[in-house]
């Protein structure tokens, strides 16, 4: 049912990230590890070859220590002994590359897998939604979420929780052989932990800041460039290439700058951290060089401490950073659990009626409808219109009188408020939806055709439909012939939309369709108004040849589609005000009339 005016719309639920609940959080999150629990035992194996990746790459130091303090310090001068420890430090090199090498391939295994198994009933679960739906939310953020939401989950399963275990079990395994190595000197070194902490949470606040900015003006951009590139031609019509360029050219300015002070603040942070390490070097070596000159600590132990301490920014540096892919993950998480938990506002009624559609007859019957988009404002009023089976109805009427709207309730994208839509007795709404959808075909003004070869775009994909009887259809429509006419025949791919093809042939593809699915009802919304009347006159004898024996009606601007019709409704602001073929509507003298005079004078009739 329409949304009430104050409620809020989906599109503004679902990007107002800025205010997730802690609740809406953990929900999220929780919906979210749903998908991770099948990988569990792989992450299992992630964890156990991290730790073994880390013990090798850490324990190397150590080796170095004990090299110096068991051996080269105490003039022992064992070469056999030296050997074996830098065989085993090689040793160790190579488990550890082992280690990490196995643990990346199964951590992007999983998260791949993860997130192609979320995106593809993403777009089933968006596939299922209603019309409703679509009005409230644009494409443009739909196709964010299905790429780039499910992609920053993609980074967080290989990333962030790759940082979080990786660097967390670092820092954690370093501070334990600090305090083994001599705890005075690691209680100086723990000294440094919250500093650094404080300064990488600090800038990289700062960061996320202008990386955001960046985010926006590049998207700005992007958005800007598409849309003109597909508004091209009106832009060299009415002369706004100069114009275009100042708007183009203000963006790119933004966004070069925005850029550039994510490029400086970048390289003056990492500096700075550099700088930072530096230092605690130098403090460890002022307070550890004493220790060893007073016999306190060994040098090896020095050697050790200054070498982890060096790898002690590392870990921090990289949780910092993955700090703000987790945010965006959780913005992310958040952004598709509440698309995940939108429900279809038209449903199949609890027990449908089956209905062999054989036996479909064709019968349609409105019985007072009330129906508007928005609560309160009404679109159709109270109209009641009945169709016999194989009746050819024709529909008229200023533009927004509710024309195509009558046509969507017919096909249940939307259910009425008051009164019913019946065919051959049964209300739609006790119909199944895919029933529903098979007993009506539908021929919209802008035909759809999918990349993909001509005879797929027939069938729809349906590969139990076969070749020999998309070709009837396509010759029955008398599409055959420019069909053959084009290098590949049935089988010429088509770019997106079927951008290659002339509006009148794209019309004539979308006719074989009908015939090929063999709907009951045929429903054509303005299906010859961007036709020239040549390709309309080829249309015309097509839909002809489609509408026998179908109950048809036709939505047209242009009267001469719909002069022949068995009885033309003639509708203004949501009410039929006159009705009757094309003779009794000039006889009566009223609307028709007039738009019939109108159109005798201007080929295609405007807004009335
Ligand atoms: N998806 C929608 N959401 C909200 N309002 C809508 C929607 N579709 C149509 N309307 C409104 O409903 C009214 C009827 O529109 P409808 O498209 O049914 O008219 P129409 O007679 O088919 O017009 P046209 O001849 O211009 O196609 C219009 O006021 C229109 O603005």
């Amino acid at each position: 049912m329409p949304k009430e005016n104050n409620e809020r719309r989906p599109e503004e639920e679902i990007s107002s990230s800025y205010q997730i609940s802690s609740e809406n959080r953990r929900a999220a999150f929780r919906a979210m590890l749903v998908y991770a629990r099948p990988h569990r035992f792989t992450f299992l194996t992630v964890f156990i070859c991290t730790a073994l990746a880390i013990s090798a790459d850490l324990l190397q130091p150590y080796l170095v220590k004990i090299a110096i303090d068991n051996n080269l310090l105490i003039g022992k001068n064992d070469f056999g002994e030296l050997l074996v420890i830098c065989g085993i430090y090689f040793g160790l090199s190579v488990i550890g590359l082992t280690f990490t090498y196995f643990q990346n391939n199964l951590l992007q295994f999983a998260g791949q897998n993860i997130v192609g198994r979320i995106r593809k009933e993403l777009f089933e679960h968006i596939s299922k939604l209603s019309m409703s739906f679509f009005d409230r939310f644009p494409n443009g953020s739909l196709v964010t979420h299905v790429s780039s939401d499910t992609e920053t989950l993609n980074q967080f399963f290989t990333q962030v929780f790759l940082s979080l275990i990786r660097d967390g079990m670092t820092l954690v395994f370093i501070i334990v052989l600090m305090f083994h190595l001599d705890p005075t000197l690691a209680w100086y070194s723990m000294l440094l932990l919250p500093i650094i902490a404080a300064i990488a949470i600090g800038f990289r606040s700062y960061m996320r800041k202008t990386y955001q900015l960046t985010r926006t003006r590049l998207s700005r951009l992007i958005a800007f460039t598409a849309e003109n590139l597909a508004g091209m031609n009106l832009i060299q019509a009415f002369h706004q290439e100069k114009r275009q360029e100042q708007y183009f050219t203000d963006r790119n300015t933004s966004y070069l700058e925005a850029n550039l002070r994510e490029i400086r603040t970048n390289v003056f942070f990492n500096r700075s951290f550099d700088l930072l390490g530096n230092l605690s070097v130098a403090f460890l070596t002022w307070i550890g060089g004493r220790a060893v000159f007073h016999h306190e600590i060994e040098f090896g132990v020095l050697y050790a401490f200054i070498t982890y301490i060096r790898q002690f920014f590392q870990p921090i540096n990289s949780i910092t950073q993955q700090w703000n892919t987790l945010q965006s993950t959780t913005v992310s998480m958040d952004r598709l659990w509440r698309l995940f938990s939108m429900q279809p506002e038209i449903r199949d009624a609890g027990q449908p009626k089956s209905i062999p559609l054989p036996e479909v007859k064709g019968r349609i019957d409105y019985n007072h409808v009330q129906f508007g988009y928005a609560e309160g404002i009404p679109v159709i009023h109270d109209l009641d219109l009945h169709i016999r089976p194989g009746e050819m109805i024709g529909i008229v009427g200023t533009t927004g009188a509710g024309k195509s709207s009558l046509m969507s309730l017919l096909c249940r994208f939307y259910d009425v408020q008051k009164g019913s839509i019946r065919i051959d007795g049964t209300d739609v709404r006790e119909i199944p939806q895919a029933t529903l959808h098979r007993m009506i075909g539908l021929v919209q003004q802008e035909p759809f055709l999918y990349s993909g070869s001509i005879i797929d775009n027939v069938r729809l994909f349906d590969e139990s439909i076969s070749h020999e009887k998309v070709i009837q259809a396509c010759t029955f429509v008398g599409a055959d012939a420019l069909i053959m006419r084009m290098k590949d025949g049935y089988d010429t791919k088509l770019s997106e939309r079927g951008s290659g093809l002339s509006a009148g042939e794209r019309q004539l593809i979308s006719f074989a369709r009908i015939v090929v699915f063999e709907p009951r009802i045929l429903i054509l919304d303005e299906a010859t108004a961007n036709l020239d009347s040549h390709t309309e006159q080829l249309v015309q004898s097509a839909l002809q040849i489609v509408s026998a024996g179908r109950t048809t009606l036709v939505i047209a601007h242009r009267l001469s589609t719909i002069m022949q019709a068995d009885r033309i409704i003639v509708m203004r602001q949501g009410r039929i005000v006159e009705e009757g073929n094309h003779q009794q509507l000039l006889e009566k003298q009223g609307y028709y009339e007039q738009l019939y005079k109108h159109s005798q004078g201007k080929p295609a009739l405007g807004a009335g």
